[in-house]
């Protein structure tokens, strides 16, 4: 074979490295590379691209069989290397017997760990640990061992399941040396590693969501202008001036650690002096055991099922524990020298680089028990029935308490928070990385809340809460008083007053639920004589369907182009600008007082408000605050309308004169979907809803290009006039619960000169209208030539050069799907394109056809497809 090329050993090896960090062997990331050089013809800047993602993205979607192989394959290494060594499985784990039989005295000493998990970038974990034991340890530290246990390789047994592997995935070395990346092949020498990670009962884990009733409240009661409140926005850093039994008193402590007793078979341990009960900070625990060999004759090293098994019935029986990781394996960092060698290099450095150096290179594969003292170790992950977690950090002598506000530190812990010394103001850039990593993790699996949590952000205006958090504690609060209803500024001419309204329509005719009578009543008559939605409160399938093509595919017979444009004129003042044109988007018509039909009738949906679970929060990616759901939502539900000051644009106008370049919040949309009815708009009749003063939850929705998961439809409920109507946003597709809500703005990024298109568009879509297009591009050839996916071809939307195509492929196989941005030099490169399988789709095609494929691979494969 020829040598590889100097290049491509070294991108090899930066990948290598850059894996590592993920926690993903070298064997398994040169696979990775082999195979996504092969896909993309050896286009090495595909794989290098945003720090390696495609690659990280392939080895963790990765095919879980061929993981297991590669495994299986390093466990028969690593028994090869041994018998290599002389050292067969078996005699290690005939030495683990013998220790046991020859042990003459032992004591089992239960301690706890304390597993602090931060997640860094990329939503990883990091875990490091404090190991508080009682003094005894360090007594029995110095006594003799028995037996070859300097020789005893315990088998380290690994339960997890791969999401909790994924989870467990850091780009920093992982704290404790059996969370690290156990190697499989430990696993594998174990004699009960038949079992799979799916039979194994002990293996419960799952991203908690946060629920009602189970926040942490700072007490912030939302006043409808709020002020930042500067005490709460203080992160908090602390170390412990003492040592580590400082806490044991009053709560911020580790579990109450005592002995217990093994009897003479080694198989009963006596959990009852386990004090979880009197552990406040009870969020992820880990308990280890650990077995000082010399303390009693009888000792028979109990087996680690039957110890397993007890400390989870205990834990699940006793302590209303619902969720158990269960993790066995070594551990060495038992050892004061590092723990002042910590404290130490803690002193002149901060913690990350503590964390970083103390575990460098300190896995799994490089321990080895220390002679005087057998650590056998399982540790149990407890989630609580109500985690009141604080993001408490433990590194040895380091005391951590991380991003709270000192009000709710002191709730917590109690006079022990006075003992901690507050860092303020003084954190390294790194320092903050940590806690701002901290806080990401322990707010996305909702474990912790953060220094500002407002439980209903609508003062109780709707019928249910909206609760607002703030995982950094950086950004100022909402400034906008909230109403539920969309109130009329002052010229808007919106012609709902009673006087106005005639009773024939519905009136005489409907009664009861207009949905279930045979004949449908007039209101029905804007959707083609069929109600938009069904019985169960949904828009229909069909009607939702043309509303998102409409707003995917806004091509020109579905606009209209005003012949003197308000919202041109409001942005030019003296404008003779063409009209970019209007979205005509379909209307649904609602029942209403007016109407015969009862209250509840089917056909009220948008105006019996926000029914869902709603919560603001900020968005990581930048974008100022978002709105997200608490619940999975159903295909075409509808979620909540947009609501503010019905304004004239030539009033919006001068509230907001567009200033160049200026990267406020926009709250502001045009109510332009009825503007084509009657040709020439009278000035009174260009609305639009400004939501910057006074607004409901929808302020907070924030834009997504094209894949937005919510669309919004125009609902008439007092009048069938379409100048005035309620902007509904309905779901685009089954939304999972802490999804973000977006929606298509419909903005033109090319405009930059418009307060509502002056941000950077950070949607994160792969149809991002605002995207540098060299980011996007990939030369014709890589895709043309790829045989092994299916190639489908979109072609832009009149408004955009037609000599640049978006280019889907699907991997049939994986169900992966990828877009890039194609340019021709001319429309016969585009019809010479040698491949033979692409169609032209229109962007609402496409989609649908992402969807139908996306099902079909995920139905094949029996997991789920997804973007790539
Ligand atoms: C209606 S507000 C949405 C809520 C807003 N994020 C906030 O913090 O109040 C619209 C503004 O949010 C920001 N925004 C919305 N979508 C965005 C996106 N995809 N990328 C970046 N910023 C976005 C822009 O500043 C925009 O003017």
């Amino acid at each position: 074979m020829p040598p590889m090329p100097k290049k491509n050993r070294k991108m090899a090896a930066d990948a290598c490295r850059a894996m590592k960090e993920f926690g993903i062997s070298e064997v398994r990331t040169r696979a990775g590379v082999k195979e996504l050089l092969k896909l993309y013809e050896n286009n090495w800047e595909l794989i290098v691209e945003d720090n390696h993602r495609v690659l990280l993205e392939f080895l963790l979607e990765g095919d879980t069989d061929n993981n297991k192989e590669e495994e299986e394959a390093e466990a028969d290494e690593e028994i090869a290397e041994q018998k290599g060594k002389g050292v067969s499985i078996c005699e290690s784990k005939f030495h683990v017997m013998e220790l046991s039989l020859t042990t003459q005295t032992a004591f089992i000493e239960i301690i706890v760990l304390f597993l602090f998990p931060l997640a860094f970038l990329y939503s990883s974990v990091f875990v490091f640990h404090i190991i508080l034991c009682q003094a005894v340890k360090r007594k029995n530290k110095a006594a003799p061992s028995h037996g070859k246990t300097e020789d005893v390789q315990i088998p380290i047994k690994r339960y997890c399941t791969r999401q909790q592997t994924k989870q467990a995935l850091s780009p920093l070395k992982c704290a404790t040396p059996c969370l690290a990346e156990t190697p499989s092949k430990m696993a594998h020498q174990n004699e009960d590693s038949e079992e799979s990670e799916d039979s194994q009962p002990l293996v419960r884990r799952s991203r908690r969501r946060l629920q009602e009733g189970e926040v942490l409240d700072s007490g912030n009661n939302f006043s409808p202008v709020c002020n930042r409140n500067t005490q709460q926005e203080e992160s908090l850093s602390m170390m412990c001036e003492d040592s580590c039994s400082d806490f044991d008193d009053d709560g911020l402590n580790f579990l109450e650690v005592k002995s217990s007793t093994v009897d003479s078979r080694g198989t009963v341990l006596d959990l009852s002096l386990f004090d979880v009960e009197s552990s406040p900070p009870k969020g992820e625990l880990e308990m280890s055991l650990i077995c000082h060999p010399s303390l009693h004759s009888d000792f028979d090293l109990p087996h680690s099922d039957e110890a397993l098994e007890l400390l989870e019935e205990t834990c699940m029986k006793s302590y209303g524990v619902r969720e158990c990781l269960v993790e066995t394996g070594f551990d060495s960092t038992f050892d004061e020298s590092t723990i002042s060698r910590d404290v130490a290099e803690l002193k002149n450095s901060d913690a990350q680089d503590v964390l970083e150096s103390h575990y460098q290179g300190n896995d799994c594969n490089t321990l080895s028990s220390p002679s005087e003292l057998f650590v056998f170790q399982n540790l149990i992950k407890v989630v609580p029935h109500i985690p009141k977690h604080i993001a408490f950090g433990c590194f040895n002598d380091l005391h951590r308490l991380i991003g709270f506000s000192s009000t709710d530190i002191e709730s917590i812990c109690g006079d022990s928070a006075k003992r901690l010394v507050i860092f303020q103001g003084q954190k390294s850039p790194k320092l903050r990385k940590l806690e701002e990593a901290a806080h990401d993790y322990h707010s996305s699996i909702g474990v912790i809340k953060s220094g500002v949590y407002i439980e209903d952000i609508t003062r109780g205006e709707e019928r249910v809460k909206i609760s607002l958090e703030d995982g950094k504690n950086v950004e100022d609060l909402p400034n906008f008083l909230y109403i539920r209803q969309s109130l009329v500024y002052k010229n808007a001419s919106v012609k709902f007053s009673l006087g106005r309204m005639s009773h024939d329509g519905c009136y005489s005719r409907c009664y009861g639920d207009c949905l279930t009578s045979p004949m449908p009543c007039v209101c029905a008559s804007e959707t083609g004589g069929q109600f938009a939605y069904t019985p169960g409160g949904l828009v229909k399938e069909m009607f939702l369907e043309k509303c998102i093509a409409l707003k995917r595919e806004p091509i020109q017979h579905h606009c209209f182009y005003c012949r003197e444009c308000p919202l041109e004129k409001s942005k030019y003042e003296k404008s003779s600008v063409a009209c970019k044109g209007h979205l005509l988007h379909k209307f649904i018509k609602e029942c209403w007082h007016t109407c015969g039909c009862n209250k509840n009738c089917g056909n009220r949906i948008v105006q019996q408000g926000i029914s869902g679970k709603l919560q603001v929060f900020l968005t990581p990616e930048g974008k100022g605050w978002g709105l997200r759901t608490l619940e999975d939502l159903p295909r075409g539900a509808f979620v909540c309308e947009y609501v503010g000051e019905i304004l004239t644009n030539t009033e919006l106008h001068e509230r907001n004169v567009p200033s160049t370049g200026k990267k406020h919040a926009y709250y502001a949309v045009p109510l332009d979907a009825g503007w084509g009815v009657k040709g020439v708009l009278k000035d009174e009749e260009a609305l639009c809803l400004d939501a910057t003063v006074y607004g409901n939850v929808a302020r907070f929705i924030n834009h997504r290009c094209s894949d937005a998961t919510l669309v919004e439809i125009p609902v008439e409920v007092e009048t069938p006039d379409h100048h005035y109507y309620h902007l509904a946003l309905f779901t685009t597709r089954n939304i999972a619960a802490m999804e973000e809500l977006t929606w298509d703005y419909g903005i033109d990024f090319r405009e930059r000169d418009h307060p509502r298109t002056a941000f950077q568009c950070l949607c994160g879509s792969p149809l991002c209208r605002d995207r540098k297009e060299s980011k996007g591009d990939v030369q014709l050839h890589t895709y043309a030539r790829r045989r092994r996916c299916r190639i489908e071809f979109l072609f832009f939307g009149a408004s955009i050069d037609f000599l640049k195509a978006k280019c889907y492929w699907f991997d049939l196989e994986k169900g992966y799907l990828r877009v890039g941005l194609l340019h021709f030099a001319n429309i016969k490169q585009i019809l010479d394109l040698p491949i033979s399988n692409s169609v032209t789709l229109s962007e609402g095609e496409a989609m649908d056809w992402w969807e139908r494929s996306r099902a079909e691979a995920t139905k094949k494969n029996g997991r789920d497809a997804r973007w790539r």
